[in-house]
């Protein structure tokens, strides 16, 4: 942590914009603005790419953005240092982790998920396996099964640390260990943990893992994606997407690929240079706030919005489970209006999300939600669902992204 440290929420509230009349309560799909995020971008496009134009991969820093930038996020993610490499997307960097974590293990043919885990992870294992063709095979199993299904037979275990859905947590070093002691590797998705959670990669041991960064690090949209390779895998580790940056060296223009040393060579092309800045803008309050702070709020609020909506509405039904160690930083409530009702809420200024069939999702995020609006969500929740205002007709136009 660097500077002062900020205080969660009663020092970072302000360093947000949220619209008036806006309870934002969907920070696990996309985070709040942060206020230096304008000034940072406009900098970054005004005197570096304007006036240092090409110059700037040198003098502003851009070839070295995505490993400073790892750098930063390693002390969320409980990494070690030089571990963490910036760009792409999730999707791509959890095809990268994949790739690298099925060669480890070459002689054996399961990669074990669960159905839990969100389904570009399972699209992009699908797409390796054809393109190796090898045989593998992607197992899929409740996310409460996957523990003893761990054996000899499995390469790798592929999983989403928070479901999507539901916010239950996987116990990442129980499953890590156990894992390891039957040589099975581990690629993480950290999507639902990276900002929401203490994440201790190093401390479990776990071999690969990824996520993404407009989430609960409010790196705007299309904010770039990170993968961590543990040092014991980072100089054998194959890039799987060998593209020119992450090779060892890219400005000789040589005609064959020699990966980079270490992480690097997990860099594929070009890095997003502005969405990068985006992204640094808000670590530069991410730098300056403890996670065992952020977590313990996360769970207070958690708890406040379950007791307030199971008070109010019993006609939703909690699936997030209310062990602490056991949930994200979302609750989730099965209903079977649910779409309608989320509509409903955010016409009222309540914006949460819908995730099919029947599952309303409320993301907290203690930066820039406290209590008070929490409360206040839950009278509006309220007023939803027990006064049925859920089932106007306006409410049931379904949209395309939900
Ligand atoms: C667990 C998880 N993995 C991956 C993604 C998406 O990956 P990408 O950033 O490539 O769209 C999401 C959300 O979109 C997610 O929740
Ligand atoms: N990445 C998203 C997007 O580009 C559009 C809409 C939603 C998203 C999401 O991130 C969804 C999110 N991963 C989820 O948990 O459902």
């Amino acid at each position: 942590m660097t500077e002062t440290r900020l205080r969660v929420y009663d020092d970072t509230r302000a360093l947000f914009h949220l619209p008036e009349g806006v309870i934002y309560l969907d920070g696990n799909s996309l985070g709040a603005l942060p206020l230096g995020v304008a000034e940072k971008v406009d900098r970054v496009i005004r005197r570096e790419w304007g006036d240092e134009l090409i110059r700037a991969w040198n003098t502003a820093g851009w070839y070295v953005q995505p490993r400073n930038v790892g750098n930063r996020i390693a002390r969320l993610i409980g990494a070690e240092a030089d571990t963490v490499m910036m760009g792409d997307t999730l999707s791509l960097k959890a095809y990268q982790a994949l790739a690298a974590a099925l060669d480890i293990n070459p002689e054996r043919k399961v990669v074990l998920s669960d159905t839990g885990n969100f389904p570009t992870d399972l699209y992009m294992a699908e797409g390796l396996i054809a393109t190796l063709g090898r045989g593998h095979e992607l197992r899929l199993l409740a996310p409460e099964a996957v523990e003893a299904a761990l054996s000899d037979e499995i390469a790798v275990l592929y999983l989403t640390e928070v479901d999507y859905r539901t916010g239950r947590r996987h116990d990442m070093a129980k499953l890590t260990a156990k894992a390891h002691a039957l040589d099975i590797v581990t690629v993480w998705d950290l999507a639902h943990s990276a900002g929401a959670l203490p994440v201790d990669l190093a401390g479990v041991g776990a071999d690969f893992a990824a996520g993404c960064t407009y989430k609960y690090l409010n790196g705007g949209p299309g904010a770039p994606a990170f993968l961590y390779v543990a040092p014991r895998h980072a100089n054998r580790a194959r890039a799987a997407l060998s593209g020119w940056m992450g090779h060892a060296k890219p400005f000789a223009f040589d005609l064959g690929y020699v990966p980079a040393g270490g992480v690097e060579r997990m860099r594929v092309g070009t890095p997003p240079v502005l969405a990068m800045a985006a992204l640094e803008a808000s670590l530069d309050i991410w730098d300056r706030v403890e996670l065992s702070e952020v977590r313990a709020r996360s769970l207070n609020l958690g708890d406040l919005l379950i007791a307030e909506v199971e008070r109010r509405c019993p006609q939703l039904r909690l699936v997030t489970p209310r062990a602490h160690e056991m949930r994200g930083s979302q609750v989730s409530f099965a209903f079977a209006g649910g779409y309608a009702a989320m509509q409903a809420l955010i016409a009222r200024g309540v914006i949460g999300d819908f995730r099919a069939p029947d599952i309303m999702r409320f993301g907290l995020t203690p930066l820039y939600i406290g209590e008070d609006e929490v409360m206040k969500a839950a009278e509006i929740i309220e007023e939803v669902i027990v006064g049925e205002v859920w089932r106007r007709p306006e409410y049931q136009v379904v949209n395309a992204v939900t």
